[in-house]
């Protein structure tokens, strides 16, 4: 398990991370997700004790990481992996880490397979490795320990599909067996399927947290009218949020028989009411982050 309470993390007079509070349950697979510059890479780092906190605190399995004995035996991180020694090949990288975390060599090889990295391959200079290649090796490292939590930033950043289906079930084995997975990615189909439970965060605050059935459950209702400008007006003034849909109608929290209710009493002929659709987990992140988004702009 991995808690996280009211963190902050400020560079200067910059809060990177604003008093974030989550935890990432064993057993479950947490994603955790945010627009570029949201704060996630510096509170996976204060959560591995690469950087200190400014207030508040991280713990894994109950302790701060830096207070872990061994702490590769109980937790795998991968944070960048491009940081690994170009020079070396992948399994000097392996063996050496296996030598620190006192596991045999005989692990190395185990874990070479199981990310499917072949022994020639392992042979290779990692500065002649693709970034898939790069990624695998990390979660090899970071799967040395036998370790029940594992922080991974952007895992399935360069692997191919193939790639990504290996990732996701590993992950997913991994959670099954009882262990603690908190991943970081920009590819929100990916999060979607593998995830049980998201994390959302934006300029360094949380903006969405829960399992992933409560965040993409469907609320409200859709309705289109003969006169959505009227409706809108009339909905509005009974206290409802209302959302005009870029194709015409509205989005309304509330139950179809209340909305109905307003619409016959205010005299409005309805063409369509029905309950809104689930949003899937990109609708909802823009929905969320729209305010923290770069835009992208031409020069
Ligand atoms: N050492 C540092 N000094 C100053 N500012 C920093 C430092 N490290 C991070 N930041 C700033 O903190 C903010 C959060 O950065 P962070 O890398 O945590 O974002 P992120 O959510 O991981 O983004 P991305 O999706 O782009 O990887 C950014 O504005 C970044 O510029």
């Amino acid at each position: 398990m991995i808690q996280v309470e009211n963190l902050v993390k400020t560079y200067g007079d910059f809060t990177a991370v604003d008093d974030v509070t989550f935890t990432a349950e064993a057993g479950r697979v947490t994603g955790f997700l945010g627009p570029n510059g949201a704060g996630k890479s510096t509170t996976m780092r204060v959560m591995t004790g690469l950087t200190p906190a400014t207030r508040g605190s991280a713990t894994v399995l109950g302790t701060p990481y830096e207070a872990l004995q061994n702490p590769g035996r109980h937790v795998g991180v991968l944070l960048d992996a491009s940081a690994q020694h170009a020079g070396r090949t992948g399994r000097e990288v392996l063996s050496l880490g296996a030598m620190t975390l006192g596991v045999g060599e005989k692990r190395v090889d185990q874990m070479l397979e199981v990310v499917g990295l072949t022994a020639k391959e392992s042979k290779r200079r990692i500065r002649n490795y693709s970034l898939g290649m790069r990624q695998r090796l990390g979660l090899a490292n970071a799967l040395l320990g036998d370790p029940k939590v594992l922080i991974l930033d952007e895992p399935a950043n360069g692997l191919d599909p193939a790639g990504i289906r290996w990732m996701r079930d590993l992950l997913g084995t991994f959670a099954a067996e009882g262990g603690t997975v908190l991943l970081s990615s920009h590819l929100l189909h990916e999060i979607e399927r593998i995830a049980d439970d998201i994390v959302v965060i934006g300029r360094g605050k949380i903006v969405a947290s829960g399992t992933k059935e409560e965040l993409l459950r469907p609320s409200g209702c859709l309705v289109r009218s003969a006169d959505d400008e009227t409706l809108h007006r009339v909905l509005s003034g009974k206290g409802l949020d209302v959302l005009v849909l870029p194709n015409g109608g509205l989005q309304v929290e509330a139950e179809t028989a209340a909305v109905g209710q307003v619409a016959a009493e205010a005299g409005i002929a309805l063409v369509e009411l029905r309950g809104a659709d689930s949003q899937g987990l990109e609708e909802m992140f823009l929905t969320l982050t729209s305010d923290d988004a770069r835009q992208e702009t031409a020069a």
